[in-house]
């Protein structure tokens, strides 16, 4: 059970019922899964190619570059963060309600670039060569992801016959940051005790979450209908990008897309083995966020969809819940 595939370049030609049938692939997988695999997305091949090579090169800096810019331990993501410094097995487990989650420990590094708007949460930039190219091109990459994820729910909007605007209203200070993570080289021993992960089992707090991985594989997405059931997710280039639905888009829609959790572990291609060392594999995630005053109540209608008690309960800001959720990932000194 493959997680399925749009096109979205098909769309500029295609006739009412062409259109209606890629929407409808689109918000069915994303109903039904949580996750889909969206090319035609308009980010060029070339500058995903760029992407990757400057993730590379910034987790190559030494460590006393990247620990100049170094992730505040509240508000929002920003900056970066060692190996260690996140456990999202805290999220998880929380999600679940499971009152004492085991917390895993997650073998992986990461930076965080936040909206250059943002002056009450500015991203720490690193300081020293190379460092001023990385955070131009890391900006302009933002604004490109920006615009992917408005269009997205533009489509999401017209797909679930919402009024124009509806899910765009919520987040149009265009929120949300840019996520550059490496995991190391780690041996496939390692991740199959259970207690390591490359990145343990958890949802994303925003909106739609726009990933773009390497050919190294493990990421796995949890099946909505058999739970405790992983499925692989793989891209069959850096252009093919993943696409999941975040907490606040199921609480938006009252849990009709799902946020789904998911993880990145030892690739299937590896369950044989035992004694191999699986390379270093490296990733980049958009989470795009609601406006920090938005509401995390359901849309009017989908909040039919929910009793009256838990249409009275949420009455949470999207600021507060992304602080509450986030406090839960930093992992203790
Ligand atoms: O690296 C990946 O493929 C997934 C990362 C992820 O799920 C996250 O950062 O939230
Ligand atoms: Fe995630």
């Amino acid at each position: 059970m493959a997680v399925a595939a749009v096109d979205l370049r098909r769309l500029e030609r295609a006739g009412p019922a062409e259109r209606e049938r890629i929407l409808r692939t689109f918000v069915e997988s994303c109903a039904s899964q949580g996750f889909v695999k969206v090319t035609g997305h308009g980010i060029p091949a070339a500058q995903l190619k760029e992407l990757f090579r400057w993730t590379r090169e910034f987790f190559d800096f030494p460590a006393a570059v990247k620990q100049t810019a170094p992730r505040p331990l509240t508000g929002p993501n920003r900056g970066y963060i060692a190996v260690g410094g996140e456990k999202l097995s805290g999220i998880s487990g929380y999600m679940k309600g499971v009152r004492d989650p085991v917390m895993h420990n997650d073998v992986k590094e990461s930076f965080d670039a936040g909206p250059a708007y943002d002056q009450v949460h500015p991203t720490p930039w690193p300081v020293g060569p190379r460092c001023h190219e990385f955070r131009d091109f890391m900006e302009d990459f933002l604004e490109e992801c920006l615009m992917v994820h408005h269009e997205l729910l533009h489509l999401l909007e017209e797909a679930m016959d919402l009024s124009h605007h509806e899910l765009i209203s919520r987040c149009s200070a265009g929120n949300g940051e840019v996520r550059i993570t490496h995991y190391p080289p780690v041996p496939v021993a390692r991740l199959k005790t259970g207690s390591t992960y490359r990145i343990s089992e958890h949802t994303d707090v925003g909106i739609l979450t726009l990933l773009f991985q390497d050919s190294v594989g493990g990421l796995e997405v949890e099946r909505q209908d058999h739970s405790g059931e992983f499925i692989p997710v793989e891209s069959s280039s850096v252009n093919e990008m993943i696409v999941n639905c975040g907490d606040t888009l199921q609480r938006w829609t009252a849990n009709y897309l799902r946020s789904a959790n998911h993880r990145v572990t030892y690739p299937q291609g590896l369950k044989e083995d035992t004694d191999v060392v699986i390379p270093a594999r490296y990733s980049v995630g958009f989470f795009g966020k609601a406006d920090m005053s938005a509401s995390m109540a359901a849309l009017p209608k989908f909040a039919s969809r929910l009793s009256q008690t838990a249409r009275d309960t949420e009455t949470r800001t999207a600021q507060e819940y992304y602080n509450y959720m986030h406090e839960r990932t930093v992992a203790a000194a």
